[in-house]
C-alpha cells in the first residue's frame, strides 16, 4: 500500500521542551491509524505538524505524497482536519456553518450526514452541547469527502452513546470493521475510502475500529503497526500440569530456565505457569514450552487472546513500555 503520510526524521523543539523526538512514520493509504500516547506524549504536536499549523524543529513530512510545508488550499478541499479544541464560529447556525463552509468544496455533500447525525439545523453553535459540536464538526469535514482525515482525540470527554454515533458516522464512510457491518463497506469503494489519523487516550475505543496502531511516549514514537499482527502476536498462555493419577506420585513443574525474551510476566507455582507471549506462534509453543519446564509430562497449554489494554498493561508491568494510557 503507498504512504498517505510520511514523516522523515519528523522534529519539534517548543524551547527546551523536545515535544518530537525525529520521528519516521509511514501511514499506508486507507489506513484507520490510531495515535496513541499519555498527556504531553507529542500527539497534538505531530497533528499540527501534518497540517502545517507549526513548522517542524527538522525533518520533512508528506501527506498524499504533497510535501506539508508547501501546502496548497487546493490541497485542503482533500485533507480534513478536527480537535477536540477546535475553535468554531460559535455565533453562527450549524444550517450557517455547513452552508459556509459549501462554497469551499465542489464535493461537498451534507444531506445524509445531517440526518444521521440529527443536526439540528437551527440552533446556534454556542448553544450546542459537546456532544453535539463535536458531530457538527464531524460533519463539517465528512461532507467534503476527504482524503485523509486528521482527527485529534475528537471523542475525549463525550457520553459513550455519542461516542458511537460519531464512530458509526466516520467508519460507514471508511473502512467498517466491526461496527457498521459488511453491508456498508461493499457501498463503499476502495478508492473513495479515506486515511485516518486519530489520537486517543482511549484504547478500548480505538480497539473497536483502527486498522493501524502507533504508540508515542515522550515524544518518540515506541511501536506503530498493524493492529491485526499486534493482537495476533500477543497471547496469555497458561500452564497446567495434570492431576497423578492414583496411586502415582505427584509431578511438579520445575524452575523455569532459559526463559525466551518473547515472554513476559512468568509466573509459576508447583503446577501451573503463566505469561505473556509477545510473538505466538501456536506450532511453536509446545517446543518452546518444553525447552523452558522440561517435564515427563508435557503442560496442558492453553492460548488466550489479549485486549489492547492487556496487551499495554503487560508491555507496562514488564518494564516494555511505560505505563498504560486511559
Ligand atoms: N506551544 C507550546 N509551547 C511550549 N510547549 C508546548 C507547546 N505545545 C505543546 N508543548 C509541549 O510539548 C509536549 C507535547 O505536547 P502535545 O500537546 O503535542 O502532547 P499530546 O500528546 O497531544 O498531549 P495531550 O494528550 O495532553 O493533548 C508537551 O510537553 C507540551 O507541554
Amino acid at each position: 500500500m503507498p504512504s498517505a503520510i510520511h514523516t522523515q526524521d519528523l522534529a519539534k523543539g517548543y524551547g527546551r521542551t523536545q515535544a518530537l523526538h525525529p520521528l519516521t512514520l509511514d501511514v499506508p493509504a486507507g489506513a484507520v491509524f490510531a495515535l496513541v500516547g499519555h498527556n504531553g506524549a507529542g500527539k497534538t504536536t505531530l497533528i499540527k505538524l501534518l497540517m502545517n499549523m507549526i513548522h517542524p524543529t527538522s525533518g520533512t513530512a508528506t501527506i498524499l505524497g504533497r510535501d506539508t510545508a508547501t501546502l496548497t488550499g487546493e490541497d485542503f478541499t482533500r485533507i480534513a482536519y478536527a480537535s477536540e479544541n477546535q475553535e468554531l464560529p460559535d455565533w453562527m447556525t450549524v444550517g450557517q456553518f455547513l452552508s459556509y463552509l459549501k462554497g469551499f468544496y465542489p464535493t461537498w455533500d451534507d444531506a445524509a450526514l445531517v440526518q444521521q447525525l440529527e443536526l439540528p439545523l437551527d440552533r446556534k453553535l454556542k448553544h450546542l452541547s459537546r456532544g453535539m459540536l463535536m458531530k457538527a464538526a464531524l460533519a463539517s469535514i465528512l461532507a467534503f469527502k476527504p482524503s485523509i482525515i486528521l482527527l485529534d482525540e475528537p471523542f475525549s470527554g463525550l457520553d459513550p452513546l455519542v461516542r458511537d454515533e460519531l464512530i458509526e458516522a466516520l467508519m460507514v464512510r471508511v473502512r467498517p470493521r466491526s461496527l457498521a457491518g459488511s453491508e456498508a463497506l461493499s457501498a463503499v469503494p476502495d478508492a473513495d475510502r479515506p486515511t485516518i489519523l486519530i489520537s486517543s487516550h482511549d484504547l478500548a475505543e480505538v480497539e473497536s475500529f483502527a486498522t493501524h496502531i502507533g504508540f508515542l511516549h515522550q515524544g518518540r514514537l515506541l511501536f506503530a503497526e498493524e493492529m491485526t499482527t499486534l493482537t495476533s502476536r500477543f497471547r496469555e498462555i497458561t500452564l497446567t500440569l495434570p492431576p497423578p493419577a492414583p496411586g502415582e506420585p505427584t509431578i511438579t513443574l520445575p524452575t523455569a530456565t532459559g526463559v525466551p525474551d518473547s515472554w513476559l510476566l512468568l509466573e509459576q507455582t508447583l503446577t501451573a505457569a503463566r505469561f505473556v507471549h509477545t510473538h505466538a506462534d501456536t506450532e511453536s509453543i509446545p517446543a518452546q514450552v518444553a525447552a523452558v519446564f522440561p517435564t515427563p509430562y508435557a503442560p496442558d497449554i492453553q492460548v488466550a487472546p489479549m485486549t489492547l489494554r492487556a496487551i499495554f498493561l503487560a508491555l507496562a508491568k514488564s518494564g516494555r513500555a511505560p505505563a498504560v494510557p486511559a
